[in-house]
Formats: C-alpha cells, sequence, structure tokens
C-alpha cells in the first residue's frame, strides 16, 4: 500500500475507523505540526467508552464494540497521519518555547451531528519532538480523573472537552506525585480544537505574521462560522473570544472548579474547557483555594481565575498584532468583567432555583449568598445540594421553614448571616405566585447535581481500583454526571 492509500483505508467494519474523518488542520501544511507515531503498548484494556458522545458523530453505540474502540484508539490502526500540534506557552507566567503536544497527537477531525468540527486527540500515546524529558506518557489515575472532571463540569453546565476513550496500556510509569511504578492509560479526548493561545504565540515568537493570519482565517472559518462574511471578522473574533472565555471562568467559578494550571497552552482558541491535570472542586468557598501543589504563590487559584484568563487575552493580543487592530483588541477585552459578571450571576442564579425568574433582590441574594458561603464556609457542593433536598413549597410561608430545615447546616443556624439569607429568600419566594415553587424545585434539582468530585470522592474511586481492580465505583459516579 502507498502512503496516500493507506491515509484513505477505511475498515468499514469498524465504525470507529470508518467515520469521515477530515483534514481541516492537516491541509494548513506542516508548518503548524509534526507527523509522529504512536507508541505500541504490552496491553490494551477498555476502561472506558463514553457512549455519550457516539450519537454526537452518528454512531449507535450498540454497534461499536469494545474491541473497535481498542483497535483504533489503543493500537492506533489503520489511521494516519497523526499530528504533534507545534505550541509555546507562558507557563506561570514565563515563557516557554520548547512545548508542544509531547504526549499526545491530533488523530482525527470529526463533523459532528451538529455540523461542528471535533478533533480527537490522543493523551498518553508516547514520545514526540516535545517531550523535552518526558516519557509520553499518562498515568492511570491521571485518565481516570480526566474522565471525571470532564463528564461533572459537563453535567454543571461548563464548556467543556469531554474523553471519548481511556484504554489501560500496561506500563510501570515513575511519578513525583504518585506512588511508583504507577498504571498507565491512553485517552482521547474530544474538543472543539486542540488550538491554544499558545499556538498563535509560537507563530509571534518566530515572527511570522502570515501564519498568524492563516491560522486566524482558518479558526474563523472553523468555529466562528457567524463571523465569516462580516467585514470587521477579525475585531468581531477576538470579541466573541473574550467572551466565551469570561463565560467560561464564571461556569468554572460557579461550579466550584479550580482548574489549577491556567498556563496559555492550557488555554483553547475556541473558549473552551480542558486539560484536567491536578485540577479539584473547593471543598468550601475559600478564594486562595489552590489546586496544584506546585503552584506556590497561588498564581492559579480558585479567585484569581477570573483575572488570570483577563491576563491570558491580553497577552494573546500581541501575536494577535499582527492581523487586529490594537484599539479593537483592548475595546474586545474590556467587557471582560461585564461579560463575567452576568454569566455568574446568572448561574448562582440557577444554583439557587431562581434563574429564570424576575425579582427586584437579585443582586442582594447574589451577595448575601458569597457572604453565607465565605463566613460559614460549609461545603460549597453541600450547600446547593441539601437546599435541593429540603426545599419545599412551605419555604414560601414562613423564613421559619427555611430555618428549620437548616438542621442540614447546624453551625449556620445560628449564625445572623443565615438568618439574613433565610428571611431574604423567604421574601423573594413569596413575591411569586405559589405554582412557581414547582418550578424552583425543578430548577434545583436541574442545577444542583447530587453526586460531586471533591478529592476524597476521586480517592474513593480510585482506592477499588488500585486495590482490587474493581471499576464498578468508577462507573456507577460517571454515570450519575451522564
Ligand atoms: N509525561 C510527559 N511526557 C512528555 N511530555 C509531557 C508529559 N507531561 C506533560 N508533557 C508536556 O508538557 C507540557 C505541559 O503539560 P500539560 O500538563 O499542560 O499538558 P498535557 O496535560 O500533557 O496535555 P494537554 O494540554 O493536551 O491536556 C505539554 O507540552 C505536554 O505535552
Ligand atoms: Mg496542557
Amino acid at each position: 500500500m502507498t502512503l496516500a492509500e493507506t491515509r484513505n483505508y477505511k475498515d468499514s467494519s469498524n465504525p470507529l475507523l470508518s467515520l469521515n474523518y477530515e483534514s481541516a488542520l492537516e491541509s494548513l501544511g506542516n508548518d503548524y505540526y509534526d507527523e509522529v507515531a504512536a507508541e505500541e503498548f504490552p496491553q490494551h484494556i477498555l476502561r472506558w467508552r463514553n457512549n455519550a458522545l457516539l450519537p454526537r458523530l452518528g454512531l449507535d453505540p450498540q454497534l461499536v464494540k469494545n474491541e473497535d474502540f481498542i483497535t483504533a484508539f489503543g493500537k492506533f490502526q489503520q489511521r494516519k497521519p497523526f499530528l504533534a500540534l507545534r505550541y509555546h506557552g507562558y507557563q506561570f507566567g514565563e515563557y516557554n518555547p520548547h512545548l508542544g503536544d509531547g504526549r499526545g497527537f491530533l488523530y482525527g477531525q470529526i463533523r459532528g451531528s451538529d455540523h461542528e468540527l471535533y478533533d480527537f486527540s490522543t493523551k498518553g500515546s508516547g514520545r514526540t519532538p516535545y517531550s523535552r524529558a518526558g516519557d509520553g506518557m499518562l498515568t492511570l489515575k491521571g485518565g481516570v480523573r480526566e474522565v471525571l472532571a470532564a463528564e461533572a463540569l459537563n453535567r454543571l453546565g461548563v464548556r467543556t472537552s469531554r474523553c471519548l476513550s481511556m484504554i489501560e496500556t500496561g506500563l510501570g510509569l515513575w511519578r513525583g506525585d504518585e506512588p511508583s511504578p504507577t498504571r498507565s492509560s491512553v485517552m482521547i479526548r474530544m474538543s472543539k480544537s486542540h488550538i491554544r493561545f499558545g499556538t498563535f504565540e509560537r507563530l509571534h515568537y518566530l515572527k511570522r505574521p502570515d501564519l498568524t493570519k492563516k491560522l486566524l482565517d482558518h479558526v474563523i472559518e472553523q468555529y466562528y462560522q457567524n463571523l465569516i462574511n462580516e467585514h470587521d471578522k477579525y475585531a468581531l473574533f477576538y470579541a466573541e473570544l473574550v467572551q466565551r472565555v469570561a463565560e467560561l471562568v464564571a461556569q468554572w467559578m460557579a461550579a466550584g472548579f479550580c482548574h489549577g494550571v491556567l498556563n496559555t497552552d492550557n488555554m483553547s482558541i475556541t473558549g473552551e474547557s480542558f486539560d484536567y491535570g491536578p485540577y479539584a472542586f473547593i471543598p468550601t468557598y475559600d478564594l486562595y483555594f489552590t489546586a496544584a501543589y506546585f503552584d506556590y504563590y497561588r498564581r492559579y487559584c480558585y479567585g484569581q481565575q477570573p483575572s488570570i484568563c483577563h491576563l491570558n487575552l491580553e497577552m494573546l493580543q500581541e501575536p494577535l498584532k499582527a492581523v487586529i487592530d490594537i484599539a479593537d483588541l483592548q475595546n474586545g477585552l474590556s467587557k471582560f468583567a461585564e461579560y463575567y459578571q452576568v454569566e455568574y450571576r446568572n448561574l448562582i442564579l440557577k444554583k439557587l432555583g431562581l434563574g429564570n425568574l424576575h425579582f427586584v433582590e437579585a443582586d442582594d441574594l447574589l451577595e448575601l449568598t458569597i457572604t453565607l458561603l465565605k463566613d460559614s464556609q460549609v461545603s460549597y457542593h453541600q450547600f446547593f445540594a441539601d437546599m435541593t433536598l429540603t426545599f419545599s413549597s412551605q419555604w414560601r410561608d414562613e423564613p421559619a421553614f427555611v430555618m428549620n430545615d437548616s438542621e442540614i447546616f447546624p453551625a449556620l443556624g445560628a449564625s445572623a448571616v443565615f438568618h439574613n439569607w433565610c428571611v431574604l429568600y423567604h421574601k423573594i419566594l413569596n413575591n411569586f405566585d405559589p405554582e412557581k415553587m414547582v418550578i424552583i424545585a425543578k430548577n434545583l434539582t436541574k442545577y444542583n447535581p447530587r453526586a460531586n468530585l471533591l478529592r476524597p470522592v476521586i480517592e474513593s474511586i480510585w482506592e477499588p481500583i488500585i486495590e482490587a481492580d474493581n471499576w464498578q465505583p468508577f462507573y456507577d459516579l460517571v454515570q450519575q454526571f451522564q
């Protein structure tokens, strides 16, 4: 078989291989990537297949065999080319020109049934020219954590990439942050582009405005299709990116999520959330909560996320200046705070059951809720989950009903802030007709999943896996997010 024939070869018996792969990124030319080979692993055990994503690929989960996943996404048979994407990035504030896909590659691109272009990218598929001192691998625990984060965030309404599959690969890896040797995995992540802020930063570093413009045209054509025919599409692109990123951070904040490593190589040009390494969900509302143990100066702590994303957007202006007027860039960024506030307010009101209702005390309630969460240091997740569980139409009748249900939070009952919160929440409910209570109860259930992904929960999933190779708790938990 010639190389061209290999590239077009389709195994019609494997639905994952007979998908209609597109080559939007490949066709940009090899200034943006290197062709690489996948690692050959000693073992392939399918640990996770995301059936929920298959219909979006036009596939019936019943017709895709586990072996199909293994052939395509573990053995990497019958598909080429695999493209390690080139990028740089600001890591903890320092520019790093030695990055790029160091343990992954672009496997292929697929047009979903929603007409959006999706990337399938690997993580843990072996060394590339960008691996530096790394082994090119992903630990099994890293794979488990990324699958869980993506599903939990998706359930919480965050615009996120998701994992399509995770296969255990039978290697023993050495890591400073896991008892070693530790088990290995390879993952396929489905996302709306793996082009990062750092992809543009590299082109600026190389002084290639021509390549910047070509990439920007590609990004707009594929991911900002509503702007294609606008005469000022470049300015509008940046303005929309600012909005998407501001909304994304608001989604993280409302979800109580701390990404952990908001370097510019982990920021997507489509404003989608991805790369779930040392992330954590906040146990309590604490702006200084820091997810990554190596983030000594709390640069990426929970409360810093909005300003860090603003800074990352500001730094992206440098490469974009090659194509977009500086005044347009500044104007675009000036709306960040407003977009963030609007989205955050909406999301917290949704979590309080009141998202789609109009009432004058909305800002007071938002402020008081945050004060309550901050002062009391009750569990951020549990506050909303218990509110969902205990809410009743009686809360409309008397503030005392709200307070009495507070037995779930004995510490809250005595506080003046909680008393004020109950009075205000009751007053707001009292403005509405009794039948609106049903809508509020439904909203609470919709926006406050019962399951959570706090650190002890992840550990309780991981323990049965390492101790008895028992994956049931993992499947049960993912199921609750889907
Ligand atoms: N084990 C490893 N071997 C080789 N390169 C690695 C390894 N771990 C991380 N890298 C590289 O270090 C850089 C920063 O890693 P980071 O953890 O942000 O990304 P990642 O998790 O590997 O991938 P992604 O951002 O696609 O989720 C990236 O260029 C990544 O490819
Ligand atoms: Mg990364």
